[in-house]
């Protein structure tokens, strides 16, 4: 699947080396003020996804609506907002970040695969203010040149990480922040455990971030047992018969 969602985004790539209007970014890099993740010390926050559909098990939710669901995140304590951009395999488009952006005050994480710097250069002109990185893609050089380019353009990066070795490659990196991926890339399981094991190797002047699978407040306990500073979270929140609920009792996981 991730080599399919890879060659993807080559094709993308193709396309925006064709299409994108270069001269637009260093005026934009001058004139936007990007918004940024301030996180309340000893909580965990939640960053709550948009996420139509996932490429393992289709469409999530049949009455999705993009704007009602961000304003509803919005209200309801998410820190930062998630965008799936993806078109082919989540139903996401890069279109979303900009209409979100005028609805909502939240961080924006753009969430994709990137591969290229003219990916980052497309999120700071989608108005991105935070870009994942994912260490499974790329060695180590290459993730470099991506996490100093995101920070030229006034982006942050979330340095996407699954097991010990890819968070020794992040911590040679120039990130403020580590996301501990729980869905394994190899076979999509998905175990909440993966972060609590590797907390104990992220020092703690860099952000913990715990990613996928995670559904209740004992779970949010759980992240804030181990030093996490937010969770990013999709399928919980979207699949829910009351998203805006859903998210209150997890932002409010001590108060059950
Ligand atoms: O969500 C998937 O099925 C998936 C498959 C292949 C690669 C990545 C995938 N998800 C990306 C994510 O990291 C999640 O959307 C995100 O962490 C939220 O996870 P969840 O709360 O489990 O929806």
């Amino acid at each position: 699947m991730l080599g399919r969602i890879i060659a993807q985004k080559r094709r993308e790539v193709e396309e925006l080396r064709v299409g994108l209007d270069i001269d637009k970014v260093s005026e934009l890099k001058r004139s936007k003020h990007p918004r940024n993740f301030n996180h309340t010390p000893n909580r965990v926050a939640v960053i709550a996804e948009l996420k139509k559909a996932s490429p393992i098990k289709g469409q999530l939710c049949a009455d999705y609506n993009l704007p009602d669901m961000a304003l509803s995140y919005a209200e309801n304590g998410a820190a930062v907002i998630s965008v799936l951009t993806d078109k082919e395999f989540f139903q996401g488009s890069p279109d979303f970040l900009p209409e979100i952006r005028t609805l909502v005050q939240l961080p924006l994480l753009r969430k994709d695969f990137i591969i290229d710097e003219l990916q980052l250069y497309e999120s700071l002109l989608l108005g991105a203010d935070l870009v994942l990185l994912i260490a499974a893609v790329h060695n180590y050089p290459r993730l470099l040149d991506l996490t100093v380019k995101c920070r030229e353009l006034g982006m942050e990066p979330l340095l996407e990480v699954h097991d010990r070795e890819e968070v020794k490659k992040a911590l040679d990196l120039p990130v403020g922040m580590i996301g501990v991926n729980n869905r394994n890339l190899k076979d999509f399981t998905v175990d909440i455990k993966t972060s609590l094991k590797l907390a104990e190797y992220i020092p703690d002047n860099i952000g913990r971030v715990s990613e996928s699978g995670i559904r209740s407040a004992a779970d949010m306990r759980l992240l804030g047992e181990h030093g996490y500073q937010a969770a990013l979270i999709g399928e919980a929140l979207v699949t829910s018969p009351n998203p805006g609920m859903k998210l209150r009792e997890l932002v409010n996981y001590d108060q059950g």
